[in-house]
């Protein structure tokens, strides 16, 4: 541990909008640290003072509930479009523990995920077979997670429905936060929000038949903390929150294609070894270890905030009451104080570990405890749809590209991804 504390006095918030992930590697160089140093950072952000903070010491203090909270930390530009209005994420204590564990038995427990998995390999199987007219890992990828939630959710939908909300929910992630683009994800916000409502109501009304135990049964019958069944809007927002995201790992799909396609080594054994399992897409040791790296160095998520509720300190650091702390979760995945090579990309650190949620600084969907923290409860169903991607990427007939274009991604733009998608072909 350090007591060293960096601090820029000038306010930091048009750096951010400028550097985009490179915001936290700058900003301690600019308070004069070094740009991998475990020390917090002291800076104005939008208004108000922040802490930055990052490494073990960082997941400590930002998931300590009696020390910060997280109604109103997140700025509403991110807030409304991306979680919805009233979500889980916004909320503390026992309203927060009541909606939590609701989602968490649907997402977190094995037998959801292993409902989950028929759907996901048919979805790709049939994936494959689309790609011999050409596409992008992005988009096709983001229609077929989106069709696999919707089906293991009970949703019934025809396919051409699934595919127009899973591509609005995919659009969402590309155009909120950013002024050229906030209104379309404003209207498309405005629009999923209406649809799931009104399913919940139908749902409700009887009009609509959910399954028995279905995600969508339960989410039609979410309750607060006091018993009472939530209203539609709210109950459809948390239906898309169990949804939503397994589109998002579209993006880390298309990271993992430029991944495999600068690592060709990884093809040849991801492909043998599913191959000595009878071609399964599913479960595949090679591929998980694949989809962890990936998980662990390529940009998504760059930071979370959070309101500090009680004047404490970190790494002798003083942070006051009031002030906002800001966990960098890419320096997090990438502190060289805890990983071993921080910066390489080598899957083989997560060959053989069995429970890579255990491991403190490796939080690309958040640290703590997935129940009693904010922690995302969708780490397995992400890990499950990217590491199948994976497999159905390293397929002998797939042909993945070597343009620039494809395997290059801009570091200063939110959220990022190789604009074309990465184009894919199969034979
Ligand atoms: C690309 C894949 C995903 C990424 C990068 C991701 C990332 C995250 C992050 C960073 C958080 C916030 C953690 C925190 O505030 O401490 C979160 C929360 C959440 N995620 Fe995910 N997630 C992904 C996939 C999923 C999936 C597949 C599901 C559901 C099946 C899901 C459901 C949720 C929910 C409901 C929360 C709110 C938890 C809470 O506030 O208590 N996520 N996710």
């Amino acid at each position: 541990m350090t007591s060293q504390i960096g601090q820029t006095r000038s306010e930091q918030g048009l750096s951010l909008l400028r550097s985009g992930y490179l915001f936290a590697s700058r900003a301690r160089r600019r308070a004069g640290l070094s740009a991998d140093s475990g020390c917090p950072v002291r800076m104005p952000l939008l208004g108000k003072q922040t802490v930055l903070v990052r490494g073990e010491e960082g997941v400590k203090l930002f998931y300590d509930t009696s020390r910060v909270q997280r109604d109103g930390a997140m700025p509403g530009v991110v807030q409304g479009p991306l979680f919805g209005a009233g979500a889980v994420h916004g909320l503390d204590g026992e309203a927060h523990r009541v909606r939590k564990n609701q989602l968490a038995d649907m997402a977190y427990e094995d037998e959801r995920v292993a409902a989950y998995k028929p759907f996901l390999a048919q979805e790709l199987e049939d994936l494959v077979t689309r790609w011999k007219d050409g596409d992008n890992v992005y988009d096709s990828t983001a229609i077929a997670f989106g069709r696999a939630s919707f089906r293991w959710a009970g949703i019934p939908w025809s396919t051409q429905e699934m595919d127009r909300w899973a591509h609005r929910m995919s659009r969402l992630l590309d155009t909120f936060g950013r002024p050229a683009t906030h209104l379309v994800s404003r209207l498309d916000r405005i629009a999923l929000d209406r649809r799931f409502a009104a399913l919940i109501k139908d749902v409700r009304s009887g009009k609509v038949a959910a399954p028995e135990d279905s995600v969508l049964a339960h989410m039609a019958g979410l309750v607060d903390e006091n018993g009472e069944l939530v209203d539609a809007k709210t109950a459809g927002i948390e239906l898309q929150n169990l949804t939503r995201p397994n589109v998002a790992v579209a993006r880390f799909a298309a990271f993992a294609a430029t991944a495999l396609a600068e690592h060709p080594e990884w093809i040849k054994r991801i492909r043998a070894a599913s191959e000595q399992r009878g071609g399964t897409l599913l479960d595949v040791p090679e591929a998980v270890a694949f989809a962890q790296e990936v998980r662990r160095v390529y940009p998504f998520v760059p930071m979370l905030p959070a309101e500090v509720t009680t004047d404490t300190e970190i790494q002798g650091c003083p942070v006051h009451k009031g002030e906002r702390v800001v966990l960098d979760i890419l320096g997090t995945n990438t502190d060289p104080a805890t990983w071993d090579r921080a910066a390489t990309f080598d899957p083989e650190r997560f060959l053989g570990v069995e429970d890579a949620e255990a491991i403190p600084t490796f939080i690309p969907q958040g640290g703590a405890d997935v129940r009693t923290g904010h922690r995302c409860p969708g780490e397995k169903i992400a890990v499950t749809s990217l590491s199948a991607a994976v497999v159905a990427l390293c397929r002998p007939e797939v042909q993945l590209p070597s343009d620039q274009d494809d395997l290059t991604f801009s570091w200063t733009h939110m959220l990022t991804r190789p604009s074309t998608g990465v184009r894919v072909r199969s034979a």
